[in-house]
């Protein structure tokens, strides 16, 4: 009884047996294999000494066997590895099958051999060592992938790293374990290090700066993991580990954040002042909640409803096609084309106002709160970033807004709400900060600014917010993007 099996190609001589089954027919292509071992199936043993029960009967008639590991694609993005085993009659063969799907997969080049891994042991629920252990070493392991891991000490530890010491040459990519702080983290180490080595003054904002050449793989094990949400489409460490081995790449923009000409930060997700800015400061109070405390601080920040003076300049992306009220979602293996239109047309826009949020999403934004994300329809690398003004409004429409985040209405038809895709943005408060007052805030103090003691009917709205960039707390209100 012989049934083919198409890996890329089909395997025409051979008894194929998962889980019991036979007789079925099943097609992987060659770019989803993750390993290929032969079996031992005298001694019932494969070759990396795991235990396979076989049925007498098909051990006698096909006494050589290979196993192939692939990808399978579960459900909702999720992706698994699975196993199957086939058996033949003649050992050359099965010895010639196996040598060509490792030479297939050796011709993979765009697959990953030697990683350099980061975790963050601190951040989400401080499970990251346990997540990478259990879940992602076992899968690098099998697909021969070799690694050097840093479990982080402080804070900054991963950004330094990579800036100053690592031997980048040694490696095909780097992991971070982590959320989004850490991924933040690394994208600062590597970029820098790269801006550095090209020449690159990152203080002046009109630089554009050089891409960097190797890759970030990231595994989920923080508190809202957006990037890795909206990138890959769930929060899974497998499926995260499966899309490394597999040589996955998407390109994302980053955004760099100056104040007064001095480089602050780069941005890959969002840029939040006023409501998410305000989440992030009051949360970081609280980590010892876990991921909890965002709902614990965004039920707070609701209530207290502060908006925020400034006046908000940016330059529409005119040169593309798309909107950021489309209909699309742009994921990795989900990549709507954008194409560039020939002219360039258009200069900066201003709008003033109070503002209960402004928000800058360079991705969807995508997370466990928010599947569709703050701009569902924002792309990855396109060069833009979507920016969403809420205006101040009443807490009855502003929880309608932020409910609709969480089902299919759109956030962004209200009247008090407005979207643009922008190439650069600048944000500048109405109440001038100071050097001091930025010290304070830097400290964690909450400033209440001279103009709320001058007017008690603002109800004590404080002047500034902070920006929330990919999570981590920016005290500079006043801020250049591009
Ligand atoms: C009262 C109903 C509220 C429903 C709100 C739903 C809106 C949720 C949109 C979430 C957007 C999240 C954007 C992601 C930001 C992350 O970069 C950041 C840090 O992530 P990590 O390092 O992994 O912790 N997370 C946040 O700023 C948390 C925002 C939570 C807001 C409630
Ligand atoms: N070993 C460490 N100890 C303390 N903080 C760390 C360590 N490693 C990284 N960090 C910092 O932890 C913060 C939170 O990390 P992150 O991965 O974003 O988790 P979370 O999603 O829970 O916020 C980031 O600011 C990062 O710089
Ligand atoms: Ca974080």
């Amino acid at each position: 009884m012989h049934h083919p099996f198409k890996v890329g190609f089909c395997f025409p001589k051979f008894l194929r047996r998962d889980k019991g089954e036979s007789g079925t027919s099943h097609g992987v292509s060659v770019s989803e294999i993750l390993a290929v071992r032969e079996l031992d199936v005298d001694s019932g043993t494969k070759d990396d000494g795991r235990w396979q029960k076989m049925p007498q009967k098909s051990t006698e008639a096909y006494p050589y066997a290979f196993t192939v590991s692939y990808v399978e694609r579960a459900w909702q993005h999720r992706w698994r590895c699975s196993d199957v085993t086939f058996h033949c009659l003649e050992g050359a063969l099965c010895q010639q099958w196996v040598q060509t799907i490792r030479e297939q997969l050796t011709a993979l080049t765009s697959r990953p051999k030697h990683l350099l891994v980061y975790i963050n042991p601190y951040g989400g629920k401080q499970q990251g060592e346990r997540i990478y252990e259990q879940k992602v070493a076992p899968l690098f392991t099998l697909a021969s992938i070799s690694t050097h891991v840093i479990v982080t000490e402080h804070a900054n530890h991963a950004r330094d790293h990579l800036r100053t010491e690592a031997e980048l040459k040694k490696y095909d990519g780097v992991v971070c374990v982590g959320g989004d702080g850490m991924f933040s983290e690394m994208v600062h180490g590597l970029v820098s290090r790269t801006q550095r080595d090209n020449g690159v003054d990152q203080n002046s904002p009109e630089e554009k700066l050089v891409p960097c050449t190797l890759r970030i793989g990231i595994i989920p094990a923080g508190s809202t993991d957006c990037i890795c949400y909206a990138t890959v489409g769930i929060n899974d460490p497998v499926t995260s580990a499966l899309h490394i081995i597999v040589g996955d790449a998407q390109a994302m923009d980053v955004c760099s954040v100056h104040h007064n000409n001095t480089f602050l930060r780069y941005s890959v997700s969002l840029l939040g002042y006023g409501f998410y800015g305000d989440v992030l400061a009051d949360s970081e109070r609280k980590r010892w909640m876990g991921p909890a405390r965002y709902d614990f601080s965004g039920f707070k920040t609701f209530l207290t409803h502060h908006y925020y003076e400034g006046t908000v300049s940016f330059l529409p992306a005119t040169d593309i096609l798309g909107t950021p009220r489309d209909k699309t979602r742009c994921r990795a293996g989900y990549h709507q084309p954008l194409f560039l239109l020939p002219e360039y047309k258009g200069g900066w826009r201003v709008i003033r106002g109070k503002f209960l949020a402004i928000n800058a999403a360079s991705m969807s934004c995508a997370c466990p709160r928010s599947p569709k994300g703050l701009s569902p329809a924002a792309h990855l690398a396109d060069g833009t970033t979507d920016l969403i003004l809420v205006r101040k409004c009443s807490r009855f429409n502003f929880l309608r807004h932020l409910l609709r985040h969480t089902s299919k209405y759109d956030q962004f038809d209200m009247t008090f709400v407005e979207v643009h895709r922008v190439r650069r943005f600048r944000f500048t408060p109405r109440y001038c900060q100071s050097d001091s007052e930025l010290d304070l805030r830097e400290n964690g103090k909450k400033l209440f600014s001279q103009i709320c003691r001058d007017h008690p009917a603002c109800s004590c709205s404080p002047a500034y917010s902070s920006w929330n960039c990919d999570g981590e707390i920016l005290p500079h209100a006043a801020i250049e993007v591009g």
